[in-house]
């Protein structure tokens, strides 16, 4: 590629645009990367030499049956439990088991949790304002000015959560389902790299599963966010997923298109049953 060619190529991040405290290397590769890892506890292999690499920008959906290890191998990502080996990397510089919780949330990966927990008293607005002020990478010195780019921000992530004609509502006031993309667009004022995303679903109606697969969909994308989702919703992982990684005994039992593993016989015999859409959650 030329290098006018170079300049006016949209992918491609410029390296004095990648601020010094950048957490990523976003520009080729996996973003993150988990190689033989394992963690006991009491002796019990909850994670099992898991493999998992996840690309920029995609979207990847992980089902398992209870018990699979889904939640440890989130909390191993985000450095709450110490594996007792193997090794996670984030993008190709930073070795997430040498971090701890606050650092590796402040390399731009953001986990949803299954409960949704905003501030009820707080209007929409106010809880993203909130989000973007809890970003301790914000320098005070650049707080005028970042006002009017925090305002911005916000606009533009109530756009993407739908929320817009609700800014000036107190959260309390949302459905369950407004809750969960408040939370999400919460995640998002930060401009995360990776979103973790346990159980979006759990307890939304239809309505809301189809705008909340819409939401996930548009999020994940090369220079946006990796997205990474954990559902047992199988009508809702069908809908949404690329690719489907199916966790058994702490190890990737089968990857592949919903497609491949749901007519794989190892995933039909431990987890999908004869019909994966009748999979209990
Ligand atoms: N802190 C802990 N101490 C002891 N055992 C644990 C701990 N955390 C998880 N486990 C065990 O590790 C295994 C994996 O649990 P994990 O919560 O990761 O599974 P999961 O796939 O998220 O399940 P679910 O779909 O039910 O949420 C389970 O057998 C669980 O009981």
């Amino acid at each position: 590629m030329s290098f006018l060619q170079s300049l006016t190529d949209r992918e491609r991040v410029f390296d004095f645009l990648i601020p010094a405290s950048s957490p990523v290397d976003v520009r080729h590769g996996p973003i993150l990367y988990l190689e033989d890892v394992t963690v006991s506890f009491d002796g019990f292999k909850a994670i099992n030499d898991l493999n998992l690499t996840i690309d920029d920008g995609e979207l990847r959906c992980i089902i398992g049956p209870n018990g699979a290890g889904k939640t440890t191998m989130m909390d191993i990502i985000t450095g709450k439990t110490r594996p007792d080996r193997g090794s996670v990397w984030f993008g190709s510089r930073h070795n997430l088991l040498a971090m701890n919780e606050p650092d590796i949330a402040s390399l731009g990966i953001g986990r949803k949790f299954q409960k949704p927990t905003v501030f009820e008293a707080l209007t929409v607005f106010e809880n993203l304002e909130l989000a973007m002020a809890a970003d301790k990478r914000i320098l005070p010195t650049l707080t005028a000015r970042m006002t009017g780019e925090t305002r911005d921000r916000i606009e533009e992530v109530l756009v993407t959560i739908g929320l817009t004609e609700l800014r000036q509502r107190p959260a309390g006031i949302l459905s369950h389902g407004q809750k969960q993309w408040l939370e999400i667009g919460m995640l998002l004022m930060q401009r995360p790299r990776l979103l973790l995303v346990d159980e979006p679903v759990a307890g939304m109606t239809e309505q809301e599963m189809e705008r909340t697969a819409e939401l996930l969909t548009g999020l994940a994308g090369k220079g946006k966010q990796s997205v990474v989702v954990v559902e047992h919703d199988m009508g809702f992982v069908r809908s949404i997923a690329r690719t489907v990684t199916v966790l058994h005994q702490g190890s990737v039992l089968a990857e592949g298109s919903m497609d491949q593993v749901s007519n794989d016989p190892k995933v039909v015999e431990v987890y999908l049953g004869a019909d994966p859409d009748e999979e209990a959650a």
